[in-house]
């Protein structure tokens, strides 16, 4: 799976023999919540330090002119000849702290991203890191991989709408991939209809989008009754309406799109919802460690075993401790999809067997999330916290 205009540097990996490091690879793996919080937080402060130890290739090469380096290159094979380095200053500068901060605005931060320029996903990036550098990868999985491999350092990925609903897709890549939520972007999206420059929409015949754009616009369509047609996202629909010159053909897509493809606003705002609200996430190699200055949330994944009211036991743990569900999503469990009851009576009944994706608004920094979900572990046959990060409360 191809990432767009995947970056040409590469960075390097420092062994680091920092004692809590060693014990990364079974939390990271994230099957594994640690009950007692402090390793959990622990774990995370042994991230970070590894994170220290990665040093871009590029910056140790020395900023040298031709002829700088020719002599250089002369002293450093005459200082390896005699065994010991006599010019200190060739010798590699020790890495700052000034050189490790990374600035707040998100700049120089790469964000991947499923699209091409001018898809919703990449305005959700930019809303996140105003001054990143935006990378469109063709498919969500790509997004996942480009971070994992270093490619970028975060993804920021569609999970739901306020009318289509679950994008079901990234609920399972998030279980199959082991990446950190570290935050939540909440976009208002508008469509637009676009169309070649001087055509009206009367004249369309047809229309692409990305599926879910398509069904947000669902009764605008219709009263057009022109034809849908399913495209990747809603930013290459444009691309394709403005390069194949189709005067009968219109894309739904945002107004930065129809900038960055020359095509013309032929109606706005043509979602079914004037609300229409799509959370998207982000993730990242490592968890951010969660605080209680702001309003948090945290998005965990379990499975139950098989017993009467064991769902509902689930969720008294959060109302028990007056916590507030903010999502509730299930999903089968594909490796084990069907569950074999024995009942003589009736021959062997086959139910299906789900994974449970929730959200609740609490921290896992406080006591009453931990507990929660060190009740819930009693009667989960398999628990992974995939993130507690800060709320996005403006749309
Ligand atoms: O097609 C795009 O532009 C996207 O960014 C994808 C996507 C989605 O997957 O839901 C993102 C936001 C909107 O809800 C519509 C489409």
């Amino acid at each position: 799976m191809a990432v767009k205009g995947a970056p040409t540097w590469s960075y390097a990996k420092t062994p680091c023999s920092h004692p809590g490091i060693s014990d990364l690879g079974s939390t990271r793996s994230g099957l594994a919540f640690n009950l007692s919080f402090r390793k959990w937080e622990c774990c995370c402060l042994g991230v970070a330090s590894a994170q220290r130890a990665i040093t871009p290739v590029e910056d140790e090469k020395p900023n040298l002119t031709g002829a700088e380096s020719s002599g250089a290159i002369q002293r450093i094979e005459d200082n390896e000849s005699s065994g010991f380095h006599k010019d200190m200053n060739l010798l590699p500068k020790p890495l700052t702290a000034n050189d490790l901060s990374s600035p707040s605005d998100g700049s120089k931060v790469r964000v991947a991203y499923q699209g091409l320029p001018g898809a919703y996903s990449e305005d959700a990036a930019l809303k996140a890191y105003p001054k990143c550098e935006t990378v469109p990868c063709d498919q969500f999985e790509a997004a996942f991989k480009a971070v994992e491999l270093w490619l970028v350092d975060k993804a920021v990925l569609p999970i739901e709408n306020s009318v289509g609903g679950s994008i079901h897709r990234n609920y399972d890549l998030l279980l199959r991939h082991r990446l950190h939520i570290v935050g939540e972007v909440q976009l208002q999206v508008n469509h637009c209809l676009l169309g070649l420059p001087g055509v009206t929409k009367e004249e369309l015949k047809r229309v692409l989008s990305h599926p879910q754009a398509l069904a947000q616009c669902e009764m605008t369509l219709s009263s057009l009754g022109i034809v849908r047609i399913n495209a990747d996202d809603s930013a290459l629909a444009a691309q394709m309406v403005a390069s194949t010159g189709l005067r009968n053909t219109g894309a739904v897509a945002s107004a930065r799109a129809a900038k960055i493809y020359g095509l013309d606003i032929l109606a706005e705002k043509i979602q079914d919802d004037d609300d229409n609200i799509t959370r998207f996430l982000i993730l990242a190699r490592e968890p951010i460690i969660p605080g209680t200055d702001r309003p948090y949330k945290t998005s965990v994944v379990f499975t139950l075993e098989e017993g009467p009211g064991v769902l509902f036991k689930a969720l008294a743990v959060f109302a028990l401790r007056g916590i507030n569900l903010t999502k509730i999503e299930s999903r089968p469990q594909r490796q084990r999809p069907l569950r074999v009851v024995d009942d003589s009576n009736e021959g062997s009944a086959k139910y299906f067997d789900y994974l449970f994706y929730i959200d609740f608004e609490a921290s896992m920094a406080e006591p009453r999330a931990q507990y929660a979900l060190g009740h819930l572990q009693e009667f989960a046959r398999f628990l992974r916290v995939l993130g507690s990060y800060p709320m996005d409360t403006i749309p």
